[in-house]
């Protein structure tokens, strides 16, 4: 579903965010990204979203080459991705339900789809009573399942989250990541950069560590608080 083979990134100006990673995620699979602040994880993020390219090596993207992707077929691989970011990214002036249809606007779904897509993403996130409302009369929690909802609203098999539980409390972010796990459940494949290694330390999933742009970890995040 996922899959890096021999990837560098070096930035304009020449800073090497990213040395000769490899790595699959496999469509089911639920993993963590982690690294100290600047290790590459967002650079990582971007260039499975097409929002960076690799200076060398391949990007695969659901059997996609991303280096072989012309530009007219970039909205077509980024259909296939679900992404959730830490500041939710959500439009102020607009309600829940506009902020969560906006991906099937985009696609051109009638207003009967959309609506039916909008109230079950909706559901499953817990926020079918709020969709009426604007952004701000939520609470963080609330806004980041919103943001949830949207990346999700398409049925995407992959899911990708750049630090989602930043803001969160750790009962929230526990929540938020149930619903990842929900989704894993049903066949998706999620990745979630984090800073938050108390979270990761209380589940078993696979732990991607980026160190200065290399990834000096690739296995099961196992330690004390896992026994
Ligand atoms: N557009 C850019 N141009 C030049 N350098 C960049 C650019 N984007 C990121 N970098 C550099 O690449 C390195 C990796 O950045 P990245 O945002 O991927 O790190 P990160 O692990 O996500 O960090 P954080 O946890 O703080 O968000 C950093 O040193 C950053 O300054």
């Amino acid at each position: 579903m996922i899959d890096f083979k021999n990837v560098n990134k070096t930035y304009p100006g020449g800073f090497h965010a990213l040395k000769n990673i490899n790595f699959s995620l496999q469509a089911g699979e639920m993993a963590f990204l982690t690294g100290h602040s600047g290790a590459g994880k967002s650079t990582l993020l971007k260039l499975i979203t097409l929002m960076e390219k690799p200076t060398s090596g391949q990007v695969i993207i659901n059997n996609s080459d991303l280096s072989k992707v012309s530009y007219s077929q970039v909205p077509y691989i980024r259909r296939n991705i679900g992404m959730i970011f830490q500041n939710h990214n959500l439009l102020m002036d607009r309600t829940v339900f506009d902020n969560v249809a906006l991906p099937l606007v985009i696609e051109g779904l009638t207003p009967r789809q959309i609506r039916k897509r909008v109230e079950a993403a909706l559901d499953k996130v817990g926020l079918s009573s709020k969709l009426k409302c604007y952004p701000y009369m939520l609470s963080g929690g609330e806004q980041q399942r919103v943001g949830i909802a949207r990346a999700i609203v398409n049925k995407p098999p992959i899911i990708l989250a750049d630090e989602p539980t930043g803001n969160l409390d750790p009962k929230l972010s526990l929540d938020i990541i149930q619903l990842f796990e929900d989704f894993n459940a049903v066949g998706v494949c999620v990745l979630i950069a984090t800073h938050d290694l108390g979270l990761i330390a209380r589940m078993k999933y696979r732990n991607l560590t980026l160190t200065q742009g290399k990834m000096i970890t690739d296995g099961l995040a196992v330690t004390e608080a896992n026994e």
